[in-house]
């Protein structure tokens, strides 16, 4: 059966929540928002990321797990869709961005053995944008741990998307990846582009229902 699971991706402060809000709401769907205000390390981590990335990262993870194992189970598994703002690979991509090399070792491990059964998204939405729109949205959203975001980090991380989107499309060619420039759609304050982009969805969806019909 095909349950629509969607995945919203992309970096720090893209508007990963905003559009996932918006399809939740728009097609009724189960929302699932990322815990990052539960972390309780990432106050810390923004002021010394080397000391702190290891907690940071782990807490991340377990909490991910925790959340996809329960969605799974009350929604998806029962046939429910949910629209989530993070992929679980999310994770891997800062991972491997702020931690040294030997607890990444141990990471990696851990990662394999805790995602392996996890329900996996089968339709993701990336968005990307330029840094200073980034900075921009980051600073106007005003989260106190934010305030001094490193644009070399911001940089690297958008870099690293931009590298694993590609992979992740030729490893996984079922998977319909819908890309979004924020820097030239403005989901936000033009509802052209929100409907053009909830269209898309749409389409992905019934393509999706129609695959699962004739396999
Ligand atoms: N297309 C857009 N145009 C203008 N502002 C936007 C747009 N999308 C989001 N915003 C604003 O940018 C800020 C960040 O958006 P949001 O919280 O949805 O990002 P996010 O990707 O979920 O962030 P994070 O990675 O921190 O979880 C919010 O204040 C939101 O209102
Ligand atoms: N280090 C690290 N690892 C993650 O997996 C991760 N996921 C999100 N974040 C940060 C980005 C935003 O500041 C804030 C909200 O997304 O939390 C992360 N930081």
């Amino acid at each position: 059966m095909f349950v629509p699971f969607i995945a919203v991706e992309g970096p720090i402060g893209v508007g990963k929540t905003t559009l996932t809000a918006a399809i939740a709401e728009t097609f009724s769907y189960n929302q699932l928002r990322e815990i990052s205000g539960e972390n309780p390390f990432l106050d810390q981590f923004y002021q010394d990321k080397e000391k702190w990335s290891f907690q940071t990262e782990m807490f991340f993870l377990c909490n991910r797990y925790e959340q996809l194992k329960q969605i799974n189970k009350e929604y998806i598994s029962q046939g429910l869709p949910v629209v989530a703002d993070y992929h679980v690979f999310k994770n891997m991509l800062f991972a491997q961005r702020t931690l040294e090399s030997k607890d990444f070792v141990k990471y990696k491990e851990i990662y394999q053995i805790l995602t392996r059964d996890l329900p996996m998204p089968n339709i993701i939405i990336s968005l990307s944008a330029s840094i200073p729109t980034l900075l921009n949205r980051i600073n106007e959203r005003g989260r106190s741990y934010e305030a001094d975001m490193d644009s070399d980090y911001l940089l690297q991380l958008s870099e690293d998307y931009r590298t694993y989107l590609p992979e992740f499309e030729a490893i996984h060619p079922d998977i319909p990846v819908i890309h979004v420039n924020g820097d030239e759609v403005d989901y936000v304050r033009n509802q052209e582009d929100m409907n053009a982009i909830l269209r898309k969805i749409f389409e992905a969806v019934q393509k999706g229902l129609k695959l699962n019909e004739v396999t």
